[in-house]
């Protein structure tokens, strides 16, 4: 069992395989051009399986693999297959903007994923055209279909921005709902990569806009996920992951690696530590021993409900893999 400085149990990795991504989402990296192909100095599956081997001997049972956009790295279905191999009944699953779905969801399916959550911020193409600042929706619903073809338990994720596509949030709920899929409404979460003045809706403005058509009572959290659940009439439920009011933090279960070999204890904080030397070594005890040195350094909670404007993480959502 793994357990930081404040006692929590961490049993979630979530890794992100490449900061690279096909689209310049506005609240996550807008200011790059197409253009830019970040160098990346990649760990091999090979690497990250070493690691992650280690990581389940220590108690890790839930895997989400994201980026950047993890569909980009060739041959995602054969390290699936690696991790699935080695233990079976992991919670495994993708973090997807889904565009590249369509084409990948039955290997993925074949190789033991479970889950894929797919960020869809509108059904509108023009909208997601600038949120995106490319022409996505058509290809990201291929996707969704795809996935849900191939028997993926699907999830969508959206950040509702005012002034963009917050005035969707009814539509894009019903959108999911009527195909059987869970969603997240998410707060967007300022950091210093987003577009200067995104302003998002709040999670009380989210609720506020559902209750004008639907009636729903609050549920509660499940286990130490950060989303507050929201229970419809009929039985849907809905999240929201609302980091600027409630405090979700104080079961924080998870740690991040990212596709370099940084190990993040915090999605807020720039801390991380290298397990790169370690897993080119083969060093087992070595990773472990970094492992659990990142867990004791853990911060206790991320800083965006302070009260201080000022407070903005510098860390990319796009390195870290949100
Ligand atoms: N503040 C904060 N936000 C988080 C954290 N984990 C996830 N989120 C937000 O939720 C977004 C989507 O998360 P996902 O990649 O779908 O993963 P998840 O929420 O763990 O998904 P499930 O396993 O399906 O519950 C992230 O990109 C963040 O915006 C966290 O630890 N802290
Ligand atoms: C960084 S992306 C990586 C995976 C994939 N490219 C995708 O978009 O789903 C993971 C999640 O982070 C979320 N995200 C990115 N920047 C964010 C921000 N500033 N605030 C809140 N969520 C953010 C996205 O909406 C997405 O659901
Ligand atoms: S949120 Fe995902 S899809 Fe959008 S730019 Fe970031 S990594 Fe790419
Ligand atoms: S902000 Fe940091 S401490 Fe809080 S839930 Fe996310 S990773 Fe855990």
């Amino acid at each position: 069992m793994l357990i930081d400085g404040f006692g929590r149990n961490v049993s979630y990795l979530r890794i992100s395989v490449t900061e690279r991504c096909n689209f310049r989402c506005q609240y996550c990296m807008p200011e790059k051009p197409f253009s830019w192909v970040p160098k990346e100095n990649l760990l091999s599956f090979e690497e990250l399986f070493l690691f992650v081997k280690v990581a389940i001997d220590e108690g890790i049972t839930k895997i989400r693999i994201t980026g950047g956009e993890p569909l980009l790295r060739t041959d995602l279905d054969k390290f699936i297959a690696m991790i699935n191999t080695h233990k079976s009944g992991l919670d495994l699953a993708l973090t997807s903007n889904g565009f590249l779905l369509k084409e990948a969801a039955q290997k993925l399916k074949d190789a033991g994923l479970k889950r894929v959550n797919i960020s869809l911020d509108s059904l509108k193409a023009d909208v997601a055209a600038k949120m995106a600042q490319k022409d996505v929706l058509h290809k990201v619903q291929a996707g969704i279909d795809e996935a849900l073809r191939v028997g993926l338990k699907v999830k969508i994720n959206m950040v509702p921005i005012q002034g963009i596509n917050a005035d969707e949030v009814l539509e894009v709920l019903e959108y999911a709902k009527a195909r059987g899929m869970s969603i997240r409404f998410i707060e967007y979460m300022e950091n210093v990569h987003a577009k200067e003045q995104l302003k998002g809706l709040s999670g009380d403005e989210v609720q506020a806009l559902i209750a004008q058509k639907y009636a729903f009572k609050a549920i509660g959290r499940q286990g130490p996920s950060p989303a507050h659940l929201f229970e419809m009439e009929d039985g849907y439920i809905f999240g929201i992951i609302d980091p600027h009011k409630h405090d979700f933090c104080e079961d924080c279960n998870r740690i991040r690696l990212t596709a370099e070999g940084m190990l993040i204890p915090c999605l807020y904080f720039d801390e991380a530590m290298s397990i790169k030397d370690a897993v080119h070594k083969g060093d087992v005890a070595g990773a472990a021993e970094i492992l659990k040195e990142v867990l004791r350094n853990k911060p206790e909670k991320n800083k965006w409900s302070s009260d201080d404007q000022n407070e903005v993480s510098s860390r990319a959502f796009y390195e870290t893999g949100g």
